[in-house]
């Protein structure tokens, strides 16, 4: 080609240029190709592609899907990507948490399906990717899979993911003891503060006999999954449980077993703490799904029996009559201790509505003394199952053995069968004899002081007795001397 050819193809191609440029200033062609270029590669392309993006446009939160997908991710990318990150916060978490890094891919399975997930970010024009976190960086997943499973993923695989995210999220949260308390300087009433819950007890340590203890995790259990049973006959998911028997035979050590059976925080409400029903409604409302609710040593709390009474109309001396009017003149109707918070209110906030909110929930309720307590706080449907905490069976005395000791059998175990069924002696007083006091003391050592404890608490059982019973047989033989006593009241009118 001559230098006059190189010229004219030099002018020609700069007039299509200028064509170009016209036309597309006129007409918008560029955006129009590409969407024609996108359209027909969608065409063409197999693969369906979702995204889910950490923020959205309008909101400052993090999106609950973009969460649960990256809780997914991190356990499920653990094992098969090669570039991970730690979270950068670890304190709702018991363990470190670590997540596929920017531009990783993992490779999922679901009912034999492959899908493909990818951590990607997009930063402003003109950054280039940088070693530390940017605000204008935008975080998302994006889930690619074949179309023809279009339905499956859509409908099951996410929801799948979504669950899944949600249950790895309580699993390694680190759970919380919390307690109300009235705030002096605040006029908030009483509120909650929290403590991590970190109390040891599990139903493997916790000494019941063994049909009992498989009755209450089954109970517990089921319970718990029962998800869509309570939806399906229209009843708030919450269970009522009430631990009742003497003081040290484990009611709070139950508590905190079933808060790590089911993973549940623990909420110990203070009732003496709570001004009104108004104030115990509002902590009700600031509680959790899946925890437990519970009222220690209820029948101290509140002078439900009496309050009750009186509204009945149903008091049983003057005396009772004039103390229930003098509390309702100073301001503490019902109240064994300045609280407001009437047994109707208690009774709300078992089973009112309010109590539906907010997902799944126990109610424990614990006592020394059953009789004390109104039957409408215990009846069935409120407190649902009645758990009677007894003195140390022989079968409860081989769990603590085996924890405290881990022995198992002994020719000491003989005498000591014998022993507790002489001698009302609880699981505390057993566990206090069993636990070594010096570095000396070996299983063997332990048993032996069991022992001599038990000897001395069948003593004091029998001698208890015979106090009882002289009293007892003084008591007729006065009422015989003055004429009194039922039978002789049938003789005399006979
Ligand atoms: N059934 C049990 N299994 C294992 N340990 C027990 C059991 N009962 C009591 N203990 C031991 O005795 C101690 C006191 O038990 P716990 O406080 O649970 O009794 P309680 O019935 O709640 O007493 P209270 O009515 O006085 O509150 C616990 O720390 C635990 O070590």
């Amino acid at each position: 080609m001559n230098g006059e050819t190189w010229t004219s193809l030099g002018s020609l191609l700069a007039s299509l240029m200028f064509i170009w440029a016209m036309f597309n200033q006129h007409f918008n062609f560029v955006p129009f190709f590409a969407r024609f270029a996108h359209k027909l590669f969608s065409f063409f392309n197999p693969y369906i592609q979702i995204t889910f993006h950490e923020y959205s446009r309008d909101s400052f939160d993090r999106g609950t899907a973009y969460v649960a997908i990256h809780r997914y991710l991190s356990v499920n990318s653990m094992a098969t990507a090669k570039r991970l990150k730690a979270a950068e916060s670890v304190r709702e978490s018991e363990t470190l948490v670590l997540s596929m890094d920017d531009f990783e891919e993992m490779v999922d399975e679901y009912q034999g399906i492959k899908v493909w997930w990818t951590s990607r970010m997009t930063m402003a024009k003109g950054q280039s990717i940088s070693l530390y976190p940017r605000e204008d960086e935008k975080r998302f997943y994006s889930l690619t899979f074949h179309k023809k499973y279009r339905d499956l993923i859509i409908k099951s695989y996410l929801n799948h993911v979504l669950a899944e995210g949600k249950a790895i999220a309580v699993r390694n949260r680190r759970r919380k003891l919390f307690t109300n308390s009235k705030q002096a300087e605040s006029h908030s009433g009483s509120v909650w503060s929290h403590v991590i819950f970190e109390h040891p007890a599990t139903f493997e340590t916790l000494a019941l006999e063994p049909e009992m203890k498989k009755d209450i995790m089954n109970d517990l259990i089921t319970f718990s999954k029962a998800k869509d049973y309570y939806a399906k006959v229209g009843k708030s998911w919450k269970r009522g449980y009430l631990l009742y028997g003497p003081p040290g035979t484990g009611k709070s050590t139950m508590v905190a077993a079933m808060a790590n059976l089911l993973q549940y925080d623990v909420y110990d409400l203070e009732l003496t703490s709570v001004s009104n029903n108004t104030e115990l409604r509002k902590l009700l409302i600031n509680t959790s799904g899946k925890s437990i609710i519970v009222i220690e040593d209820i029948d101290c709390s509140l002078n439900l029996t009496g309050q009750r009474k009186i509204e009945k109309n149903i008091v049983e001396s003057e005396d009772e009559k004039v103390e229930f009017i003098r509390a309702v003149q100073n301001g503490r109707t019902g109240s064994t201790d300045g609280t407001k918070v009437t047994l109707s209110g208690l009774l709300n906030f078992i089973d009112g509505l309010w109590s539906a909110c907010g997902g799944e929930r126990i109610f424990v309720f614990t006592t020394n003394y059953l009789e004390k307590l109104d039957p409408a706080l215990v009846r069935r449907g409120r407190m649902d199952k009645h758990i009677k905490m007894s003195f140390c069976s022989f079968e409860v005395f081989k769990v603590l053995s085996r924890n405290y000791l881990g022995i198992e059998s002994h020719v000491l175990f003989g005498k000591i069968e014998k022993l507790l069924k002489e001698a009302n002696t609880t699981p505390a007083d057993v566990v206090e004899n069993l636990m070594p006091k010096s570095s000396r003391d070996d299983g063997v050592h332990c048993l032996k002081c069991l022992i001599s404890a038990l000897e001395d608490a069948k003593v004091a059982a029998i001698a208890k007795a015979e106090k009882e019973e002289k009293l007892r047989v003084g008591k007729t033989g006065n009422m015989k001397e003055n004429g009194g006593g039922e039978n002789n009241v049938e003789e005399k009118t006979g």
